[in-house]
């Protein structure tokens, strides 16, 4: 049943690893994996196409209640997201889709008709969350809550080397003012702000590899839950 299942939170700023660890994870326990940060990204891409004021509330809200979006993952554990018909999965990835997601999330109304949405990926045997508030607010029943963080910097560089290897031209300094900015919004909003929940393992991974992380989370969530 989905109330049954198990439910592991990573929340955290842009580029902590948060994703990467949380898909990790998720293969590791065959469990489930929810990237709610890509439905706000959705949305953002979907308030570009139709030409929507993104910080425009009374706008942005019944595009989020009827958001026609489709999640697919194939046999290699790829994430395939179709919007409006379209497949989406890269367009979204752009630190422009990323800046206006950021804005749309600011928004309560918005928040909120992304909630049903987000808890319906709560399937048996569990679910890895990623996001901002998936401790806070979405499910703050987890038993595993985890708060992963790193210096602006070193996210920066992450995102540099990202960006470079599909074959964007960016800048690091840019890079950096970006991810600054995104910080200050998604941590000073009025609703679901970027904030560790008071349960959660806080857990630094500036200068720890992607393989270290897993590892420390892995074992945390083993304990914590009582798996074999
Ligand atoms: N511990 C780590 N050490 C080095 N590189 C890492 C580490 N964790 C993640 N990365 C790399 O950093 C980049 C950003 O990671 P990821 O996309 O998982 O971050 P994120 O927190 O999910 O970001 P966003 O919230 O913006 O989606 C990726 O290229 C990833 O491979
Ligand atoms: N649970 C979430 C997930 C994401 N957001 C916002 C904040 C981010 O700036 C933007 C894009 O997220 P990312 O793909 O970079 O993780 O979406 C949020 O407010 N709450």
């Amino acid at each position: 049943m989905q109330q049954d299942a198990a439910v592991i939170t990573i929340d955290g700023p842009s580029g902590s690893g948060k994703g990467t660890l949380s898909r990790l994870l998720a293969q590791k326990l065959g469990w489930h994996f929810l990237d709610s940060g890509a439905i706000y990204r959705v949305l953002a891409l979907a308030a570009i196409h139709h030409q929507i004021d993104p910080e425009d509330e009374d706008a942005v809200q019944p595009l989020a209640a009827h958001l026609d979006v489709q999640f697919s993952t194939d046999d290699d554990g790829e994430v395939k997201i179709i919007l409006e018909g379209e497949n989406v999965s890269s367009t979204i990835r752009t630190e422009e889709v990323g800046a206006v997601a950021s804005k749309v999330a600011a928004l309560p109304r918005v928040r909120e008709a992304l909630l049903r949405r987000q808890r319906a990926f709560r399937e048996v045997p569990g679910l890895v969350a990623d996001g901002r508030d998936m401790g806070t607010v979405v499910f703050p029943q987890a038993k595993v809550k985890i708060f992963l963080t790193a210096s602006a910097e070193v996210r920066a560089q992450r995102r540099f080397l990202q960006l470079k290897n599909k074959g964007f031209d960016v800048k690091i300094g840019d890079l950096l003012h970006d991810i600054q900015a995104r910080d200050e919004r998604d941590t000073n909003r009025a609703t679901a702000p970027l904030v560790a929940a008071e349960d959660a393992l806080m857990l630094d991974s500036s200068d720890k590899d992607i393989t270290q992380v897993l590892d420390e989370v892995y074992q945390y969530a083993k304990s914590k839950l009582q798996l074999v």
